[in-house]
């Protein structure tokens, strides 16, 4: 039975649409006119070129450019409009501002403005005044422009879903209206990769998202509370708040590995945004030390940690991962620049230049980096020179000034200053610097740091936002470099119950160390998996804040096998099963890769796949990979092979299995023969 709302509304929708596609018909004239015009410039350029000068071919170039400028523009007019097309709005609101009645405001991911009427038809989810969809109940309401604060009351509070244009609910609601719209979201099957969350952001993410005055933002949320999510979608608001400012190629998005970096790169397009660039952190390790050396990955000595037990190896780590290591480095620098100077009289030809004039130069520079002052006093020592001998100096002597100003600092090269720095600190032992071995990894952002201190580096100084996922894999030092390269706002996310590395792990009180203006949520609602899922993963690592959203499954499956082989059996049953569920993604999590291998060995079939650190797209279907590698990543399913005590038994493992487990949405099964995981003990 349609009531007389659901047809008012349907009646709507349809005129909605109807004024979508004349404007696309508008755009469509539009760039047929640009693309003739341009068509048209480019012949009378090409049948004038010979009586054109250079001014007039500059002129010609940039009003090419210029059109296919507006061109471009008008495609990406058309696309959104297009999209709109398939679900114009999801929410309305009725509002009355003091001393008038109630207007429906229609809220969608992007705007759409009626030019004939001159008015507002969607207002795109990211205005001032669509915030009180998300902040208020009806009632007294407000929301505030760069203008100032407007007050009122909502009448009216609706939500749809409406798909490839047609209206499949809606829902009329004075209290909680998110909830079930909600519950429907999150009870679906997985799509490959991340999605928008517009319709049904909660309060407490919304304020995240629109929060303007931050200088760092740190989210640190549990497993499955949209901290990715929220932060695409504050980098969507940002883009949308300050578009004078701040364009997409202005943003960085510091991201764990390919992989995840694909899983994410929907949801900004899909929220009409250009792509965002995004690397790895070794990637920028790699160019932050010029490309020069050879080291280790944060994956592989994540590796190194599961395979074998070595103390050595782990103390390293430890020490290098505290703040303690931060705040030696710190007095290392100073000692140097106290104590490594030797200066000394330099005499060229029959000039002396006094070692108090070469200590005064260097002096001048101390805001300079170290290593950088150098060339600067040469430079300064030569004119000296030339200036008292009154003449020119020869390519020997400017050669002699360089090299003997060189010789008054001990070291010069960032390796001998490392290997200096655990010499000084009385622990040699720390540093292993094999040439013929590639650098570990807890030495590369300390070397960084070295770097960015003794010689400076300013090529990320364009970048205006910063968003650095999986914070709790960041070290001291990491931050000390991020936050020297990075001297723009930004937003960090983590969750320390999600490390994969226990002894290097910062929990959000160390990063709050580090970036003392920063302003901390904490986000315990998990949306992610069902409350069985979410209850399962607390017997892991329990977190007394956590709060399930109320959503039921199946209870995960512990299932007892008789050897490996027999698991793997086992789990072929289940892919089978699998395959006839309705579901879409399935993620077979391993503790190590050498594990993922076999599975992946017993399992082939056409769509199974292995992701390894080598992979750059999330794959569709059934995924088999590790625990680090799925990071981030969920799947409706999830199997963790292997469970038994022998593979899940150190702090490291706990980890693990602790975040294999919290990528399931709807089911998760564990295999395992031998004895079961201690680290299901509760
Ligand atoms: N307000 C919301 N409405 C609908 N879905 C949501 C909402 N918030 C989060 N989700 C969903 O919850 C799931 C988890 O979100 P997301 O991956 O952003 O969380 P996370 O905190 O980064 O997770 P993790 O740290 O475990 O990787 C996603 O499927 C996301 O779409």
């Amino acid at each position: 039975m349609i009531n007389a709302t659901q047809h008012d509304e349907k009646e709507y929708l349809e005129e909605i649409k109807e004024q979508l596609t004349l404007a696309i018909r508008r755009v469509d004239g539009a760039v047929k006119q640009f693309s003739d015009e341009l068509q048209q410039k480019k012949e009378y350029i090409h049948e004038h070129q010979s009586g054109m000068d250079e001014a007039d071919m500059v002129a010609a170039g940039q009003s090419i450019n210029r059109m296919a400028f507006t061109g471009e523009a008008a495609v990406s007019r058309k696309r959104k409009l297009l999209k709109l097309g398939q679900s114009p709005y999801f929410g309305r609101l009725d509002f009355a501002a003091p001393g008038q009645p109630a207007a429906p405001v229609y809220i969608g991911v992007y705007s759409f403005f009626d030019e004939q009427r001159r008015a507002n038809l969607i207002y795109d989810w990211r205005a001032p005044i669509s915030s009180m969809f998300y902040d208020f109940e009806p009632g007294e309401a407000f929301y505030t422009t760069p203008a100032g604060r407007v007050a009122g009351r909502i009448e009216r509070k609706r939500q749809y879903k409406i798909r490839d244009g047609r209206l499949e609910f809606m829902l009329d609601s004075d209290v909680n209206i998110h909830d079930d719209v909600l519950q429907r979201e999150l009870a679906k099957s997985s799509d490959d990769k991340l999605k928008n969350i517009v319709a049904t952001i909660q309060r407490d993410q919304n304020a995240v998202i629109r929060n303007e005055t931050a200088q760092v933002m740190v989210i640190q949320g549990v497993a499955g509370s949209g901290k990715t999510s929220i932060a695409l979608h504050r980098i969507a608001f940002l883009l949308y708040r300050y578009r004078e400012t701040i364009a997409a190629r202005d943003i960085l998005i510091i991201s764990p590995n390919k992989v995840f970096a694909d899983y994410i790169s929907n949801v900004l397009p899909e929220l009409g945004e250009e792509h965002i660039p995004e690397l790895g952190l070794e990637e920028l390790a790699a160019d932050l030390l010029g490309n020069q050396y050879r080291f280790q990955t944060f994956f592989e000595q994540v590796s190194a940690l599961l395979e074998h037990h070595d103390a050595a190896f782990i103390a390293r780590i430890r020490f290098k991962s505290s703040f303690e290591f931060l705040n030696q480095l710190n007095q290392y620098l100073l000692h140097i620049e106290n104590t490594y100077f030797t200066l000394t009289d330099l005499r060229v030809g029959t000039t002396v230049v006094p070692a108090a004039v070469i200590g005064q130069k260097f002096r001048t520079y101390h805001r300079v980096p170290l290593l950088k002052r150098f060339a600067l006093v040469a430079q300064d020592v030569r004119d000296y020179v030339r200036h008292a001998a009154g003449r020119k100096l020869s390519g020997g002597e400017k050669g002699k000034i360089s090299e003997a100003i060189n010789r008054m600092f001990r070291f010069h090269h960032l390796p001998d200053l490392y290997r200096d720095f655990y010499r000084w600190l009385g622990r040699p032992e720390l540093l292993r610097l094999d040439p013929s071995r590639p650098l570990e990894y807890a030495d590369v952002f300390a070397l960084i740091y070295l770097r960015l201190r003794l010689e400076g580096f300013t090529a990320y100084d364009h970048v205006k936002h910063l968003l650095v996922d999986e914070m709790q894999d960041y070290t001291p030092v990491q931050y000390a470099v991020l936050s020297r390269l990075f001297r723009c706002r930004k937003t960090i996310l983590g969750d320390v119950s999600q490390t994969v590395n226990p002894y290097s792990a910062s929990s959000a009180e160390a990063i709050e160390r580090v970036f003392p203006q920063a302003e901390v949520v904490r986000l315990y609602r998990s949306y992610r998996s069902t409350s069985e899922i979410t209850a399962f993963a607390q017997r892991i690592t329990p977190n007394p804040h956590i709060i399930p959203l109320e959503r039921h499954g199946p209870e995960p499956t512990l299932a007892a096998c008789a050897g490996p082989a027999a698991e793997l059996a086992h789990i072929g049953q289940l892919l089978a099963a699998f395959r006839t569920s309705g579901y879409t993604s399935l993620g077979i999590i391993c503790k190590t890769l050498r594990q993922a291998g076999q599975a992946h060995a017993a399992l082939q079939a056409p769509d199974v796949h292995l992701l390894t650190e080598e992979s750059t797209r999330f794959k569709e279907g059934i995924v088999i990979t590790t625990a680090h590698l799925a990071k981030g990543l969920e799947f409706d399913a999830v199997i963790v092979p292997f469970a038994s005590a022998r593979t899940y038994a150190t702090a490291v493992d706990r980890s693990m299995l602790y975040v294999a487990c919290t990528r399931a949405m709807h089911e998760l099964t564990l295999t395992y023969s031998g004895e079961l995981t201690g680290c299901l003990a509760g």
